[in-house]
């Protein structure tokens, strides 16, 4: 349990050292009850938006059924109090006397069990949605929303919405229970479906006030997000008793705050595969390039991370810096040097990187997915035919291949691994905690190592990206020795 300093009657609004947006202030002088945000000086605890906000006279349901559930034994400690937290940042630095330099520290809500909850198990009716691309991992996320339900506290009614947000209005609800999600760890995707577009805010949220979902637990990326703040924000404006939780999930790691999304960690493992394929082609190949290309819309996480572990790339080339082909300093001066070097070299490039290079149409750049997301022309395949004309046009007389591997859909339509499937435990259970103990338009995810409830909204509108000033980015240029593709 955290030890804090004694609370102070008025909310210290102090800004955190992040570069997120500063917490809501507030005056709060209630500090019985789990749901309330205070601050204590110098740590601010982030609000987070619990039922009784609008539902006045909601009170406890019930103390938790895990009291009684033969296979837990509540201590002290077990279930989680208003006085636990987890620091957003756990790296500060010192001051020559010894104190804090950054005197303020955000603080989210510590995840898991608390004492008493808001809904009553034996009426409670709960809606599973996943929406955008596949991740691994999300049907395990699933499995144990099913599980942990049925089985932490005792909830009967639970279903899945299928194909994503249009699912809401489009179909109906699939029944769930432990036995017909018993598996479902063990495949890839998602049983339920997903699906791009479809949101039509009236219509899903009409959809669960007739259907009487009462928790709505939905599992998706940095789009998914943003829709279910909407969701969120209508129950609200509707008075509707209906607890809302985010659970992200994205190979792109580009959903912000949270150390990572489940199903991360596998799409990294499954890219080594390209790699190390792309490499064996290149080095047995006279003046062999390995070209892959990694997914990673506007991040280039897996890319990265792909590359630290790989150690057989000599350059990576993602979307949060540019790079350039010609000249000093360029890409091809320094595969020039390599395959002369070594006889060989392995790119790996992230989707989303060097878009703004390849020459497109007016037509091509109005392209966008159901959801809205810019389509990306293949950086792969345009880097494969201007490295082809570099090397004929200043080598004519002597050999070149590249190998151009694109493994696509492969590093994410996989089971997750053992520790994605960890995770997926883990923030399934955490979830349910946080929405039967009435907090609701919240999201569950790792910060430091511990999870932690964090508001909807600020998921929603922080983004990821891979910060090309910190040391891991050096890693990548230490290992990689690739140039930084600043023009002098
Ligand atoms: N700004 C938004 N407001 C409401 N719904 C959104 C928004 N952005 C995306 N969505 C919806 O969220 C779902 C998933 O979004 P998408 O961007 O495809 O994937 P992801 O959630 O994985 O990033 C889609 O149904 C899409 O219509
Ligand atoms: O072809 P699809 O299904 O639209 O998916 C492609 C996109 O999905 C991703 O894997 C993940 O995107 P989301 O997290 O937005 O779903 C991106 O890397 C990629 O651009
Ligand atoms: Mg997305």
């Amino acid at each position: 349990m955290a030890n804090l300093s004694q609370p102070e009657a008025t909310n210290n609004t102090a800004g955190s050292a992040t570069q997120n947006p500063p917490p809501p202030q507030q005056q709060l002088n209630d500090h019985s009850d789990d749901h309330h945000a205070f601050s204590f000086s110098p740590i601010t605890l982030q609000k987070l938006p619990h039922l009784k906000e609008y539902l006045q006279d909601l009170q406890y349901a019930c103390p938790n059924p895990l009291d009684r559930n033969p296979f837990f034994h509540p201590s002290d400690g077990f279930y989680i109090t208003s006085s636990d937290i987890v620091l957003r940042h756990i790296v500060s630095c010192l001051s020559p006397s010894g104190t804090l330099h950054s005197p303020h520290h955000l603080a989210y809500i510590r995840a898991g069990p608390r004492k008493n909850i808001f809904f009553d198990p034996t009426t409670t009716k709960a809606a599973i949605v996943t929406c955008g691309g596949l991740c691994p991992g999300m049907n395990t996320v699933l499995r144990e929303l099913v599980v942990g339900l049925w089985d932490l506290y005792g909830v009967r009614q639970i279903y899945g919405i299928k194909a994503g947000y249009r699912g809401f209005y489009s179909s109906l609800p699939v029944e769930l229970s432990p036995k017909m999600v018993h598996n479902w760890h063990r495949k890839g995707g998602t049983v339920l479906g997903t699906s791009r577009g479809g949101f039509d805010l009236t219509k899903i949220v009409d959809a669960i006030q007739n259907h009487g979902f009462d928790q709505v637990y939905i599992i998706g990326g940095d789009g998914t997000m943003r829709g279910a703040v909407k969701i969120f924000e209508e129950i609200r404006r509707r008075n509707l008793r209906v607890g809302v939780t985010g659970i992200p999930k994205t190979v792109d790691n580009d959903v912000g705050i949270i150390d990572r999304s489940f199903g991360f960690q596998t799409a990294v493992e499954m890219a080594q595969q390209a790699i190390h394929a792309a490499h064996v082609e290149a080095e047995s190949a006279v003046n062999g390039i390995g070209l892959v290309k990694l997914m990673g819309r506007s991040t280039g996480h897996i890319t990265l991370h792909a590359t630290l572990s790989s150690r057989d790339v000599d350059c990576c080339l993602i979307p949060e810096t540019g790079f350039y082909l010609e000249g000093k300093g360029g890409l091809f001066e320094f595969l020039e040097q390599r395959l002369k070097d070594r006889g060989h070299a392995v790119v790996v490039v992230a989707e989303g990187a060097g878009q703004d290079l390849i020459p497109r149409t007016k037509a091509q750049e109005e392209e966008r997915d159901e959801s809205g997301n810019r389509d990306f022309l293949d950086v792969g395949a345009w880097l494969k035919s201007e490295l082809k004309k570099w090397w004929d046009r200043d080598h004519p007389h002597e050999l070149f291949t590249v190998k151009y591997i694109d493994p696509t859909y492969m590093i994410r339509a996989v089971p997750a691994n053992a520790t994605d499937n960890l995770y997926c435990t883990l923030v399934a259970h955490s979830a349910i905690h946080g929405v039967m103990a009435g907090y609701t338009g919240f999201v569950t995810g790792p910060i430091n190592g511990n999870h932690a409830y964090i508001p909807l909204i600020d998921v929603a509108q922080a983004k990821n990206e891979v910060n090309i000033k910190d040391h891991k980015w050096e890693w990548v240029r230490s290992v990689t020795n690739q140039p930084d593709f600043l023009k002098s």
